[in-house]
C-alpha cells in the first residue's frame, strides 16, 4: 500500500533539514509518494497568505505530514496545521545522546503536550493604550482525550506520568486540567504524580532523571521541551510528533533559524528523528529502529554539525545516516 506523505519545507533552515530527512526516508525504499506543499513568510510575502488552502487540506487528508520550520508567521501556519491533522497530543521527546556533549547526559523523558488551547487558543484584545489581555481556554474534553492518550502511551513501558501545571495560581483553568488529568489516570489505574510547572523548571535541570513522561498544557510544554532540549544539547535534537485520532504531522521542536539559515550547517538530527517517528507512526517499526540507530551511531561517531561542536555540513551528517542504515 503506497502512503502520501506531504513534505513542507517551509523557511530558513526548514528548506535544508526537511530534504535531508526526505531524503533518508527515500532511502529506505518504501512505497511512499511525497507531495511537497508551501507555507510560511514566503510564500506570505508572494501571495499575502502563509498557509494556502491546498496545503491545508493536503495535510488534512494525507497518512502523514513532515513540516521543517516557518519563520514570523509560525502562529499562522503551524497552529492551522496541527487542526488540520485533528492533533490532540504533542509528543516531544527529550534525551541526551552517548558522545553529544550535554548539560544533563541523563536526561531521558517526553512531554505530551495539549495541543488544541491553552494560550494557543486564546483571543488577545488591546482594551486600552494601558491594558492588553488574554484569555486562556481549558476544556475537560480536550484534557481528557490528552490524558487517555497519556495512560495509553505508558501503559507498556512507563509506571505512570508526571502532570505539571500552575494550578495555584491559574485555579480555574489549570485546575480543570490538572483534576481531569487526574481522575483519567486514576478510572485507568494508571499511577501519577504532579508538580508546579515553575518547580519542575529547576528540579529538571538539576535531576531529570527523576522525571519519564510528563504532562503538561499547552504553552508549559512549548517552552519546557525547549528548555530540556538546552539539557540534551539543543534545539537540533529534538524532534516531535502532533497526533490525532486518524492523522498526525511530524515536525522538529526547532524554528527556521534565520541566524544560520543559507550556510548548509543545521543539524538535520530533529527532524531525521522526526522521520522515524513518522515510520512508527505509519507501523514502520523496524524501519524506524534503524534509522534511530544510524542518527545515534553518527551522533555518537559524528561526522557532527557545529552546534554540537563539529564542523560538518547538514548534507555531510545527512549523507553519514544513510550510509549506516
Ligand atoms: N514550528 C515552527 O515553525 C517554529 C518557528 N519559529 C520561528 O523561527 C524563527 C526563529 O526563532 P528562534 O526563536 O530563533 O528559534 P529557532 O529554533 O529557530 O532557533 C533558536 C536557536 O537554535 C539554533 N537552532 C535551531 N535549530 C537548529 C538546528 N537544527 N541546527 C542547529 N542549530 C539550530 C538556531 O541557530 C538559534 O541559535 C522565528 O521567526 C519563529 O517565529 C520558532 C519556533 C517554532
Ligand atoms: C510559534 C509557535 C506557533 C510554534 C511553537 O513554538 C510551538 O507551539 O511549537
Amino acid at each position: 500500500m503506497t502512503h502520501e506523505i506531504v513534505v513542507i519545507p517551509g523557511d530558513g533552515i526548514g528548506q535544508e533539514v526537511t530534504p535531508a530527512a526526505v531524503d533518508v526516508l527515500r532511502a529506505l525504499d518504501l512505497e511512499f509518494e511525497f507531495v511537497e506543499a508551501d507555507a510560511g513568510d514566503a510564500v506570505a510575502e508572494e501571495t499575502g497568505e502563509p498557509l494556502p488552502q491546498e496545503t491545508y487540506d493536503l495535510a488534512a487528508t494525507a497518512d502523514a505530514t513532515l513540516f521543517g520550520a516557518v519563520g514570523e508567521t509560525a502562529a499562522d501556519v503551524i497552529l492551522p496545521l496541527r487542526e488540520a491533522v485533528g492533533s490532540f497530543v504533542n509528543i516531544r521527546p527529550a534525551k541526551a545522546y552517548p558522545g553529544v556533549d550535554a548539560l544533563r547526559p541523563e536526561t531521558d523523558l517526553v512531554f505530551l503536550r495539549e495541543n488544541t488551547e491553552g494560550v494557543y487558543a486564546g483571543h488577545e484584545d488591546r482594551l486600552t493604550q494601558d491594558v492588553s489581555t488574554l484569555t486562556r481556554v481549558v476544556t475537560e474534553s480536550a484534557s481528557r482525550d490528552l490524558a487517555e492518550f497519556a495512560c495509553d502511551y505508558v501503559s507498556d513501558d512507563y509506571d505512570g506520568f508526571t502532570i505539571a501545571h500552575k494550578a495555584n495560581v491559574m485555579r480555574e483553568t489549570d485546575g480543570l486540567f490538572r483534576d481531569t488529568v487526574a481522575e483519567v489516570a486514576e478510572e485507568n489505574g494508571v499511577e501519577t504524580d504532579e508538580v508546579l510547572m515553575d518547580a519542575f523548571a529547576t528540579h529538571v535541570c538539576l535531576d531529570p532523571a527523576q522525571f519519564e513522561v510528563v504532562v503538561c498544557p499547552n504553552l508549559a510544554g512549548d517552552v519546557l521541551s525547549d528548555l530540556a532540549a538546552g539539557l540534551v544539547g539543543g534545539l537540533g535534537l529534538l524532534p516531535s510528533a502532533n497526533v490525532g485520532p486518524e492523522r498526525a504531522l511530524f515536525e522538529p521542536v526547532h524554528g527556521s533559524a534565520p541566524d544560520i539559515a543559507g550556510e548548509g550547517v543545521a543539524n538535520p538530527a530533529a527532524t531525521i528523528i522526526s522521520a522515524a517517528m513518522l515510520l512508527e507512526y505509519l507501523g514502520y517499526d523496524d524501519e524506524a529502529a534503524a534509522v534511530e540507530s544510524a542518527v545515534e551511531a553518527t551522533l555518537e561517531e559524528g561526522p557532527r554539525t557545529p552546534d554540537l561542536g563539529g564542523d560538518a555540513s547538514t548534507e555531510d551528517v545527512t549523507q553519514a545516516i544513510i550510509d549506516r542504515l
